[in-house]
């Protein structure tokens, strides 16, 4: 038998610091635990990364420095994982995700991984792209690093065309107007079934 689905899945794309966990978070509260659960991509990938390295798994999920160590080699290494099986990353994340009626993943960041999803959960999928102004960024910590800005982990998904949504969020009035639309776009879903 099948396994049961979610109601929506809203996949999260934007560039560093435009503040996908921000929003997702934010979310993640309107909607309430009871109702959505927050996926990261990045959680199996790094588990996986840990495991063969034998590096600290607590760490490498935190936001310190011990991260952006082996950031670029992490993502040397899951792009060849990935070229073996596209979906291995996305497929790991899903299977240990718990069941609620709307899943919010929030690091999307290839094509691969919308069409993997897209795949496995058709027109449960709802595309969303974060973005803010390079200024903004900067003074959330963003400084353009080689080896992690100019590759397909961060720009593989700045020419996709077909996003739900595309929000803003360049301060608080932007992210109350960004969830007021996406908790739409949720509840649209939800009616349309
Ligand atoms: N609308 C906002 N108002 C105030 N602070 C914000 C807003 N959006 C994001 N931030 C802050 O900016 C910083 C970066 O946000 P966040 O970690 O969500 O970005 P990200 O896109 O997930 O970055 P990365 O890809 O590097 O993990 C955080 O400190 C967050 O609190």
């Amino acid at each position: 038998m099948a396994a049961p689905l979610p109601r929506t899945i809203l996949l999260f794309s934007g560039k560093r610091k435009s503040g996908k966990d921000y929003i997702c978070n934010k979310l993640k509260n309107a909607l309430g635990d009871e109702n959505c659960t927050v996926i990261r991509i990045s959680e199996p990938l790094k588990a996986i990364y840990a495991k063969r390295h034998d590096l600290d798994l607590q760490e490498l999920l935190s936001e310190g420095p011990y991260k952006e160590i082996y950031r670029s080699d992490m993502i040397e290494w899951s792009d060849v994982e990935r070229g073996e099986n596209p979906g291995i990353f996305c497929r790991a994340a899903c299977e240990s995700a718990i069941l609620k009626p709307v899943w919010i993943v929030s690091d999307v960041r290839r094509k691969t991984d919308i069409e993997w999803f897209s795949r496995e959960y058709g027109d449960l999928i709802k595309t969303i792209r974060i973005t803010a102004d390079v200024g903004v960024r900067e003074q959330r910590g963003y400084v353009y690093t080689k080896g992690v800005d100019d590759v397909a982990s961060e720009c593989n998904l700045d020419d996709f065309d077909r996003w739900n949504l595309i929000i803003s969020n360049n301060n608080s009035e932007d992210c109350e107007s960004a969830l007021e639309t996406i908790l739409k776009l949720v509840q649209n879903g939800q009616n349309q079934k």
